[in-house]
Order: C-alpha cells, then sequence, then structure tokens
C-alpha cells in the first residue's frame, strides 16, 4: 500500500516538530527515517500510524485520507525500541494475539491460528522457541518476535521505532541484514525510524533525511550519499571536511566568495611530495586507529584548520606517518556549497 504524507503540520506549544512535510511512499518499499535526535522522525511515524494528530495536513493510505481513521482500522504493525512482549506469555501466545483477541466472527479458527504462528516463527527463523518466555530469549530474538507478532494481523504498512536501538553493534548489522531479506520476501511497505546513517544506507530503498521538523532530502541511499542536497545532508552521512576560501586551484575557483569546500574524511589523500598546486602543506597532529581504518587529523600550513583523513591500515603502513611529519593533504572530491546554510 502506498502511503502519502500531504502538507503535514505539528507543533508541541511553541515548539514546531514537522513543518509541512510532505513525502510520497511507493506501495512495497523499504524507507528509512534518518535525522538526529529531535528531528521529528517519531512524531511523523506516530503521524503515519494515527497515534498523533496533525495540526494540519492528510496522510493517505492508497489514495485514502486516513486522517479520520481510528488507529484500528489502519491496518498497521508497530515494532518499537523496547520490546513489548508480553512477559507472562509465551512467545506462540504473544505472535498469536492479535489474532486471539479479534472478535468472534473474524478471527481464525484455533488451527488457522496455530499454521500462521509458526509459519511466521518459520519466517523469523525462531520456529524452535514457541514454547519459550520472553525472558528466556536474547534481545535480538525478542526484536524478531515482536516483528512476526506486528506482522501476525497482516498489516498494510509496518512501522518500525528505532527497531534495534538497543541492540550492541553485532546483533545490530546482523538483524539489518535480517530485516533487508525479510522485506525481500513480503514486501510490505515499511517505514523505519534510525538516527544511524550506516543502517539506513545498507537496509533502505530510500532514505528520507530530516532536521529540524523538515525533510532535507529524500532519495535512494546511491543519491544521498553521492549528490547530498546541502552541507547537513552530506554531514549527516559521513565525516567532512570544510575549508573556508581555501583549496584555490581546484575545480570550485571562481564561485562565489562565501563558497565552502567540503570533503569527506576517507576522500582526503596524503602525500610525501607535493604534485601540483591542489595539494596543501599541512602537519600530521594526532593517529587514531580505528579498527580496519586509521584517522589521521593534520593541521593545514598558514591557518588553523583541522583536516581529518580516513586511511586503510594499508595505506597508512606504506606511507609510515608519523606525529609531527610535514605532508601534503589532497582533496580528491570536492563539493561546494554557498555558505548560507549551518551545520
Ligand atoms: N508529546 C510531546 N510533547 C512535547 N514535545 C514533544 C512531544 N513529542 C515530541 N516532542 C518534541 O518534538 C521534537 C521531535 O521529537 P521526535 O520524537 O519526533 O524526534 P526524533 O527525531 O524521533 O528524535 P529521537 O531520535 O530522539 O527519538 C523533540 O524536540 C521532542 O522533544
Amino acid at each position: 500500500m502506498s502511503i502519502e504524507i500531504e502538507n503535514i503540520a505539528k507543533q508541541f506549544g511553541s515548539f514546531t516538530a514537522l513543518n509541512n512535510v510532505s513525502l510520497t511512499i511507493p506501495s512495497g518499499e523499504l524507507v528509512a527515517l534518518l535525522g538526529p535526535s529531535g528531528s521529528g522522525k517519531t512524531t511523523l511515524l506516530r503521524i503515519i500510524a494515527g497515534l498523533e494528530t496533525p495540526d494540519s495536513g492528510r496522510i493517505l493510505f492508497d489514495g485514502r485520507d486516513t486522517t479520520e481513521s481510528h488507529v484500528r482500522d489502519r491496518k498497521v504493525g508497530f515494532v518499537f525500541q523496547h520490546y513489548a512482549l508480553f512477559k507472562h506469555m509465551t512467545v506462540f501466545d504473544n505472535v498469536a494475539f492479535g489474532l486471539t483477541v479479534r472478535p468472534r466472527e473474524t478471527r481464525p479458527s484455533r488451527q488457522e491460528i496455530q499454521d500462521k504462528v509458526m509459519e511466521l516463527l518459520r519466517l523469523v527463523q525462531l520456529a524452535g522457541l514457541a514454547g519459550r518466555y520472553p525472558s528466556q530469549l536474547s534481545g535480538g530474538q525478542r526484536q524478531r518476535i515482536a516483528l512476526a507478532r506486528a506482522l501476525a494481523v497482516e498489516p498494510r504498512v509496518l512501522l518500525l521505532d528505532e527497531p534495534f536501538g538497543a541492540l550492541d553493534a553485532q546483533v545490530r548489522a546482523e538483524l539489518r541484514r535480517w530485516l533487508r531479506r525479510l522485506h525481500d520476501e513480503i514486501h510490505v511497505t515499511s517505514v523505519f525510524v534510525t538516527h544511524d546513517q550506516e543502517e539506513a544506507l545498507e537496509v533502505a530503498d530510500r532514505i528520507v533525511v530530516m532536521n529540524r521538523g523538515n525533510i532535507e532530502q529524500a532519495g535512494t541511499p546511491d543519491d544521498v550519499y553521492e549528490h547530498p542536497a546541502n552541507p547537513f545532508v552530506l554531514n549527516f552521512l559521513g565525516n567532512v571536511n570544510l575549508f573556508h576560501g581555501r583549496l584555490q586551484g581546484t575545480p570550485q575557483q571562481g564561485r562565489a566568495d562565501n563558497a565552502v569546500s567540503y570533503v569527506r574524511s576517507h576522500d582526503i589523500e596524503i602525500e610525501r611530495g607535493r604534485q601540483d598546486s591542489s595539494s596543501l602543506p599541512a602537519t600530521v597532529r594526532h593517529i587514531q586507529k580505528l579498527g580496519p581504518q586509521v584517522r589521521v587529523t593534520l593541521v593545514v600550513e598558514g591557518n588553523d584548520e583541522f583536516v581529518e583523513a580516513e586511511l586503510t591500515r594499508e595505506l597508512f603502513r606504506t606511507l609510515g606517518l608519523q606525529q609531527g611529519e610535514q605532508v601534503f593533504v589532497r582533496p580528491r572530491q570536492i563539493r561546494v556549497f554557498v555558505e548560507d546554510y549551518q551545520i
């Protein structure tokens, strides 16, 4: 089912949580709402769900206005960060819950419920744990059960609010790959909230970058990463360096005086000798090893601007860099934005 978000605005007192937000989510897409804390992601998700009422604007499901319809009638499935499984019920009963509480006329038979729950447990790869209680599961398993429970009622839309937020990094990474595969199987239109750019880039068909109640950009992961619409998006999707009024002789030459050049840390090359005028002399200030990567902080000569470069360990070893050394930095890919924008 497609979702259209039309001019949604929401204030909390004098605070603008959503500022006339519009967005179309095609049927079957997996969309990430990505943004810093307080940018309005959860508020938008709750409005789509019908848990919150917008001050103005409409939400359409398959072209039909849902603004006035009750949460119950929207056929929305939810998964939240903190697993809200019923502690006193087994995994089986948790997943069956949405079906067993249906009024008698629409409730499936006992056998149908049994088949459906077991099918869902197989889908989330936990068929062997039907008899366990939530306290006997790991965090990742609980989230998969929460997802099976949300899917049991065959939602037309699945909404996930930081579903893996409370889990450790490794489980998170596993679960997001799993969610992607699951979505490829079931194709239910899904919207998930995250502040983790890696999660959004890896999982989503489309990323909606939010900031202060506005949508900064919506596009495929490649789009937003390769063609960020503004410095906010660029900065939110990776470490960047700013160069104010430097980098003469580079492609942005001749642009406005207030133009600022942005270069991602992994697009900064470090050279032993100066190749041409696009290299800037710099001193190595700090070296930090981060697993397979090495982050090198440098100070560009002539001003006090710090530049961060990210290199592979291999390249770092080849260069044999030492703290305090003089080298040259060359920005590989430069993006220029006129400075009327605050990150
Ligand atoms: N019921 C409420 N009453 C008052 N202010 C609220 C309410 N709900 C949200 N807000 C405020 O609206 C802003 C947006 O909140 P929201 O939860 O949508 O942000 P978010 O992008 O999901 O952030 P996070 O990643 O921290 O959950 C926040 O500043 C929050 O404090």
